[in-house]
């Protein structure tokens, strides 16, 4: 069965995959439970039963959710009372009040798009919430799955480059490991193409070599920071070599699938190279923007790694679950999906904040990760990226994204401009990206 939400204007579209609950024909005729415990098919037609009753109840919560939006309804505070809902009716409730007009409603059609695009995942997610026993059903799932075996040429190609690299590594001189590095990082930006969010329904795989494509890549990047990067990374790590220091690196993670094993690959080149002691990874904890990783994801991906008949897909498979249970951090917290501006972390999250200071440098990955550092506003190309980010240092920070949405700042004079008369386009199509870091070297 498949649902698919009609979202009207520049909201994404969302399919709605069947969750594979109370599928018919699977139940052959009565049968009584088996010595071993096995259920009996009247306990298979009552479970599929259930799982029917669910689908129904979430597609219905979909349709609503879908009509409330086509007809351009007020925002509805949540009602299934997950950890956060307080936060988002809070959060509702001060957008009213900043209305400041007693007859006007927070509604999809006039509210800040941030917001609107951030609510409407929450509620599918509400939606499925609702509907136990499919609770916890990732309804992009299928699409983050589809993007991973689409790329799996690109993905073999990063991972035999990984390895080869790693068994080389000790050997390289400074500049070769710089080159390395730039390298790499560069696929990690380009990585950010296969977003979901802006064509659910088409996953943009990466088909050809992610290297060899980097070299005519370079122009689209509009801001490139990576020098103060490695500045940073290994101005530490010889400092490391006379005191007892670590180097954390944190990566708040954007999408699943090709994009995701780029960033795999940069941490364990980071590890191995030493310029990194210390990798955390900052998931999502529900289905997010179509695309967005969360913890199942990972696993998922490294299992078929794992399993990929290509020795260099399984070593890095059997590798990052190593890294993953003994020296890679996990983790995720609500605020990532929340609404709010990242300059607003502090007081919403204060745990969250206090765990990033912590950090020697945080990537932020992705194109909504950037609305959220600048607060989505329409800024002038020009004004500072530090200034934009209203407050919000944390620790030394770079933002690694693929142009998708219309905002950007930190651009020399006329830069703007002068993509604009050549390139009308240039901030939606993900063709141009950026490295923008802020803080002191
Ligand atoms: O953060 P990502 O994955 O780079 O991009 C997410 C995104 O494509 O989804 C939304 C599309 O409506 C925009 O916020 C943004 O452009
Ligand atoms: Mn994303």
């Amino acid at each position: 069965m498949t649902y698919f939400l009609v979202i009207p204007s520049s909201l994404p579209s969302v399919y709605i995959t069947s969750c594979g609950y109370g599928r018919r024909g699977r139940s052959r005729g009565r049968s009584s439970r088996s010595c071993d415990g096995r259920a009996s098919s009247s306990d298979d037609t009552q479970r599929r039963r259930v799982g029917t009753e669910a689908e129904k109840k979430a597609i219905s919560l979909l349709s609503k959710l879908r009509n409330e939006l086509q007809t351009d309804k007020p925002f509805l505070p949540l009602t299934d009372n997950c950890l956060d809902a307080d936060i988002w009716n809070k959060y509702l409730e001060y957008h009213h009040t900043l209305l400041n007009e007693n007859n006007k409603k927070i509604s999809w059609f006039q509210s800040p798009w941030l917001y609107v695009e951030c609510y409407m995942y929450r509620r599918i997610h509400e939606a499925l919430v609702l509907s136990s026993p499919i609770s916890y059903f990732d309804v992009f799932k299928e699409s983050k799955e589809r993007n991973f075996f689409e790329s799996q040429e690109a993905i073999k190609t990063l991972c035999s480059y990984l390895q080869d690299l790693k068994k080389r590594i000790e050997n390289l001189d400074e500049k070769q490991l710089k080159d390395e590095f730039l390298k790499l990082f560069q696929i990690v930006l380009w990585g950010n193409k296969c977003d979901l969010a802006l064509s659910p329904n088409q996953s943009i795989p990466q088909t050809s070599s992610p290297l060899a494509v980097l070299e005519d890549l370079k122009p689209y990047i509009l801001v490139n920071n990576l020098d103060y990067l490695w500045s940073l990374l290994i101005s530490r790590k010889k400092m490391r070599q006379e005191t007892f220091s670590i180097t954390r690196v944190d990566f708040i993670m954007d999408n699943a699938g090709f994009e995701l094993v780029t960033d795999l690959v940069m941490a364990d080149f980071l590890l191995a190279s030493k310029l990194a002691t210390e990798i955390h990874f900052h998931g999502k904890s529900i289905p997010w923007f179509v695309s967005d990783t969360n913890k199942n994801d990972i696993y998922w991906l490294i299992e078929q790694l794992k399993a990929a008949n290509t020795k260099c897909m399984s070593e890095c498979g059997i590798n990052w679950e190593y890294y993953l249970k003994h020296s890679w951090i996990y983790q995720d917290h609500m605020f990532w999906t929340l609404p709010h501006e990242y300059c607003t972390m502090s007081q919403v999250a204060t745990d969250l904040y206090a765990e990033l200071e912590k950090s020697n440098l945080i990537l932020f990955k992705g194109d909504l990760n950037y609305r959220k550092l600048v607060g989505d506003r329409k800024w002038d190309f020009t004004v500072p990226f530090h200034q934009a980010l209203n407050g919000f240092h944390p620790a030394p920070l770079c933002s690694i994204r693929t142009l998708k949405t219309e905002v950007q700042v930190g651009l020399a004079p006329g830069q703007g401009e002068e993509i604009t008369d050549t390139d009308p386009q240039w901030m939606t199509t993900g063709k141009y990206g950026i490295f923008q870091f802020d803080g002191a070297l």
